[in-house]
């Protein structure tokens, strides 16, 4: 496959790595404004920054080029972004973490959510853990975990806890710690007085976020619509 990298930093790189083995050609990489003919490509995959994933994506529809994107911290556009999909009969997956792991471990928290519901005595927290470099808080991943809960239980919305914030009874608190170097690590916690349950995710590396991206771009070609990594790993 040719492929452009729309945004060529620590996940645009290692994705190169994963392409180049996987015996794939990378035929334009972007890091900025410039302007760029995506029409050389057969597949996009867009790791950039909040406020440039939609025009990213969006002209990829316009140009009828597949799109994977695993930019977090848009979102409010996502909607936008599937009209212009289907207005232009495109090809588009979007994953908050393209990893096989944690894309298990998304099913998991549905399970456990589903099991703790009827469980008044259990109050549920999550925290996520990333490298200092960070844009956004909480992650796109806690966002879908917690998405996953309010799904299964009595929640109703999330709520990322600072100094200042006041978590309410319909609210899953969530800790964003930046700590150099860490990769991403998500923790699920539901506590009682008398014992916990905790599930966690810990990435080692920024490997499996590639490989997902690489994998789903090569299942995204001679597709048309609007698809998730469910549909990928065929899990769930
Ligand atoms: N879904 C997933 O599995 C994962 C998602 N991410 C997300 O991917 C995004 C990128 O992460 P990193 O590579 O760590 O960040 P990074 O900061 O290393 O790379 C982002 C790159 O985008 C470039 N950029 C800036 N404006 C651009 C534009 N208009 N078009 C294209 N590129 C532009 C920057 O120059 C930079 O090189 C973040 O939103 C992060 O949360 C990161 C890891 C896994
Ligand atoms: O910015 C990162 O690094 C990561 N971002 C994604 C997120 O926001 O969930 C996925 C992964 O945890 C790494």
């Amino acid at each position: 496959m040719k492929i452009a990298l729309l945004g060529y930093g620590r996940m645009g790189k290692e994705i190169e790595k994963i392409a180049l083995q996987r015996r794939h050609e990378i035929v334009l990489k972007v890091s900025g404004e410039e302007s760029y003919d995506i029409s050389v490509a057969d597949v996009a995959i867009d790791f950039s920054i909040p406020s440039a994933a939609y025009q990213n994506i969006t002209n990829c529809f316009q140009n009828k080029v597949p799109v994977i994107s695993g930019t977090t911290g848009w979102l409010e556009k996502y909607d936008d972004a599937i009209a212009v999909c289907k207005e232009h009969s495109g090809s588009f997956i979007y994953a908050s973490n393209f990893s096989l792991g944690v894309n298990i471990f998304f099913e998991l928290n549905k399970h456990l959510s589903k099991m703790m519901n009827a469980l008044e005595d259990y109050k549920v927290s999550m925290e996520e853990i990333h490298h200092t470099k960070k844009l956004d808080a909480p992650s796109g991943t806690a966002i879908t975990l917690a998405e996953g809960i309010i799904e299964n239980s009595s929640k109703e919305k999330w709520q990322l806890e600072t100094e200042n914030s006041s978590v309410q009874q319909d609210e899953i608190p969530i800790v964003a710690k930046r700590i150099p170097d860490v990769p991403g690590t998500h923790v699920i916690n539901y506590d009682s007085e008398v014992d916990s349950i905790e599930i966690k995710h810990t990435a080692h590396s920024r490997k499996g976020f590639a490989l997902g991206a690489v994998v789903a771009a090569e299942w995204l070609i001679g597709k048309t619509g609007v698809y998730t990594m469910k549909d990928v790993l065929n899990i769930g």
